[in-house]
């Protein structure tokens, strides 16, 4: 049996790979929080590695605060590049395959149709740089790597977007939500059960893949969505602008192209994944 090492396993996406792991019988899972596999530490990934014998690595370890990233540079570069590219090197060394998960933040937001994932990079804030850095860490040490850069993830764990706006608006709490940004909505229950299928697959095809729920939203449009449906009676206002410490890409829709034409997995629309959600929680 296959064993899978997820690191970062009390995050968001983490916690979603652990609700599903038990539909996949034929891995054997290990869940490491940071506090028992600090990604930044190569050694202990290496003899842990080695003493595990470990298949395959799905990375949710990441620096995730966009604002602080803007003054905690050093830190979000550590962990979201640096430690990276320990990990490709790692899984280079035991022949075992890395999932790592990238943002729409790798784009500047100039574009007006979905980016692909031969468009040209250029973040403009640095939780951005730190992910495109290591991304180009992985892709120089490991062949055997899937990048998944995905956009705008909530879901029942943690801290998203979805979970903010549900709070404030439980609290009564007037809204005012930017409509500067057009991007899409992605649930990470839906990522992560793409992620686990694609492993399942008798062949691998390695590489970068844009994987984010269909159709496109402001935030405005998704903080509506999720008052409308979870009936809440707050209203959530349309606001032209929003003050932020780090830049966001004015428009980040990723193009669903390459891994419909890979995988042929259908993929959900983010109104239809978003409903379901909140009929389940
Ligand atoms: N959230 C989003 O909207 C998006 C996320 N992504 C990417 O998806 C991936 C998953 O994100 P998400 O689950 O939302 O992020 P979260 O912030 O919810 O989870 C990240 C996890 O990484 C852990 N972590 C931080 N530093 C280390 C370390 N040195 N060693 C081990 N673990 C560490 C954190 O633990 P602790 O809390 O203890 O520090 C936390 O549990 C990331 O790569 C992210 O960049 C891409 C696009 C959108
Ligand atoms: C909470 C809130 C946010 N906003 C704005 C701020 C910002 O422009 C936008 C999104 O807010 P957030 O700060 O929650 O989202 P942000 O941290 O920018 O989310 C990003 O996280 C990283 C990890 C990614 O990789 C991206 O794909 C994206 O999901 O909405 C409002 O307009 N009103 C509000 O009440």
């Amino acid at each position: 049996m296959k064993k899978v090492l997820v690191t970062g396993a009390a995050g968001q996406l983490g916690q979603c790979f652990q609700k599903i792991a038990s539909e996949y019988p034929n891995f054997e899972f290990i869940f490491k929080t940071s506090a028992a596999l600090d990604v930044t530490q190569e050694a202990a990934i290496r003899s842990f590695f080695q003493q595990e014998k470990i298949a395959i690595c799905i990375n949710c370890a990441a620096y995730t605060n966009v604002e602080q990233a803007e003054t905690e540079v050093e830190k979000a570069f550590e962990i979201n590049a640096t430690a990276a590219g320990k990990l490709a090197k790692v899984c280079a060394e035991n022949a075992a395959i890395l999932v790592h998960f990238s943002t729409d933040y790798v784009f500047d937001g100039t574009a007006r149709k979905p980016y692909a994932e031969t468009d040209a990079v250029h973040p403009i804030n640095q939780y951005g740089a730190s992910k495109l850095e290591g991304e180009k860490q992985i892709q120089q040490q490991l062949e055997a790597h899937y990048i998944i850069r995905t956009s705008w993830l909530y879901s029942q764990f943690g801290h998203n977007f979805f979970n903010t706006i549900r709070r404030k608006a439980s609290e009564g709490n007037e809204l005012h939500i930017t409509t500067a940004q057009k991007g899409t909505p992605t649930n990470a229950n839906d990522l992560a059960s793409f992620v686990l299928k694609i492993l399942t697959l008798e062949k691998a095809h390695f590489g970068v893949y844009h994987f984010s729920n269909e159709g496109e939203a402001t935030w405005y449009d998704f903080a509506r969505e999720i008052v409308e449906i979870s009936q809440f009676q707050t209203t959530a206002n349309p606001s032209g602008f929003y003050q932020t410490k780090a830049k966001r890409p004015e428009y980040s829709v990723l193009s669903k192209e390459k891994i419909a034409e890979t995988f042929g997995l259908e993929i959900p629309h983010w109104r239809e994944s978003l409903r379901g959600l909140i009929a389940k929680i």
